[in-house]
């Protein structure tokens, strides 16, 4: 019962979503994300799977406005295009410098309880309207607490939103969103590289709410800074492996493919976040081949952070795709990329050579390596199968 609830679920997601869709986005759909790319034309007006996308990097500009205005926060920009112009980044620049972006706006949603379930639910919806009808969403729950967290992130004042909290409230919010707008997401948590002692409480908060939609524990943040992980970080993934916890790591983004390797072989990850860099070492990425490692790769974001050389052209998922590697397209900041997943699509389509077919191959793909139950992930592949009439629908 519960089963064919789900299914239905996520059935009449990708009706909605195809009957939604021509293959131009509305004005409207692109301004709700902020990404002004209503001219664009849609690749691949499918449902499709989203693995690596990271929540505070994915927030409305408009809300930003909204949530400063109401808590009396005052902002360089009174206006969402003007405040938007100050958050996104438009030319290649740096791991680090992009990630600085996060200042402009963190201390506006931290600490605000309304605000962190209005971005979850949001960010739903926006998913919801790209076609994605299966997300996992990150986010670091200490980065927009005010509360039992050292030190207090952003510059604000003490107040009583804990880490735990902050996870209820998201959890609260993409379950309206689900409810709502009939997709299906779960989350990831994060720990980030420059913060080791925040590391167990995370795998702590992974396990407290496994059965609410925490799917997973991921290590965040600058690897260029930080090539070796913390051994408390060590000690979290550790933790997760002992209780079943799922694991991924932002690992060969811009940092060595020896973090790769460490991610794989230490942190037990079962998931790489981008890993581009992968490719450096050869025996590594054939080994990882061999074990149909998953890539979380984000074409538009790697181009702005100077992960990959900015020509889409010679991009190392060309590689992957060639290769027939596991790996998925992913947004990962699309509010500080001004973009969306029609965009990261379009780019592989126009400048990379990707077919419709290997948009199917790869999206089957991702949904294998979800981190849902083996059951929930068997329906998603088939619906996926379903929609891009890879099997014949068996009606019951
Ligand atoms: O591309 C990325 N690489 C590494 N860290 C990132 C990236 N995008 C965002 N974050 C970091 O992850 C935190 C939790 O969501 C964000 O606050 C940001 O610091």
């Amino acid at each position: 019962m519960h089963i064919i609830a789900r299914r239905a679920a996520i059935s009449l997601g990708s009706q909605l979503v195809s009957s939604l869709y021509t293959s131009r986005l509305s004005h409207n759909r692109a301004f709700s994300t902020m990404a002004d790319r209503s001219s664009e034309q849609v690749v691949f007006n499918k449902p499709k799977v989203e693995l690596h996308v990271h929540l505070d990097g994915a927030i409305r500009v408009q809300t930003i406005v909204d949530v400063a205005k109401r808590r009396g926060i005052r902002l360089p920009a009174d206006n969402a295009e003007e405040m938007k112009k100050r958050i996104i980044v438009e030319e290649p620049g740096t791991l680090t410098s992009f990630l600085e972006k996060f200042n402009e706006y963190m201390h506006v949603i931290a600490g605000d309880r309304e605000a962190i379930k209005r971005i979850a639910r949001e960010f739903v919806e926006d998913k919801a309207n790209e076609g994605v009808i299966y997300v996992e969403v990150r986010y670091s729950p200490h980065l927009l607490a005010n509360s039992g967290v050292e030190p207090i992130p952003w510059n604000q004042e003490e107040g009583d939103l804990s880490p735990d909290e902050v996870v209820r409230l998201v959890n609260e919010g993409l379950s309206e969103g689900e409810r709502e707008f009939k997709i299906k997401a779960r989350s990831i948590l994060c720990c980030m590289r420059h913060m080791p002692s925040w590391s167990m409480d995370v795998v702590e908060l992974c396990k407290k709410y496994k059965d609410e939609g925490v799917v997973a524990i991921d290590l965040a943040g600058d690897e260029s800074l930080n090539c070796e992980a913390n051994p408390e970080h060590r000690r979290a993934y550790e933790e997760a492996v002992r209780c079943g916890i799922h694991r991924t790591v932002h690992a060969g983004e811009v940092g060595p493919a020896s973090v790769v390797k460490e991610a794989v072989e230490v942190l037990k990850a079962e998931r790489v976040g981008h890993g581009y860099n992968t490719l450096e070492d050869r025996d590594l990425y054939e080994k990882l081949l061999a074990q149909n490692m998953h890539f979380e790769t984000c074409p538009i974001s790697s181009k702005l952070t100077g992960a990959c050389d900015a020509d889409f052209t010679i991009h190392p998922v060309i590689t992957f795709m060639k290769d027939q590697a596991n790996y998925s397209l992913n947004t990962d900041d699309p509010l500080i990329f001004n973009s969306n997943l029609h965009h990261d699509y379009n780019t592989a389509h126009q400048h990379m050579g990707f077919t419709e077919e290997e948009f199917k191959r790869l999206n089957i793909c991702s949904a294998q390596s979800s981190f849902l139950p083996a059951e929930e992930k068997e329906e998603l592949v088939k619906t996926l199968s379903e929609a891009y009439e890879m099997i014949q629908s068996t009606a019951f």
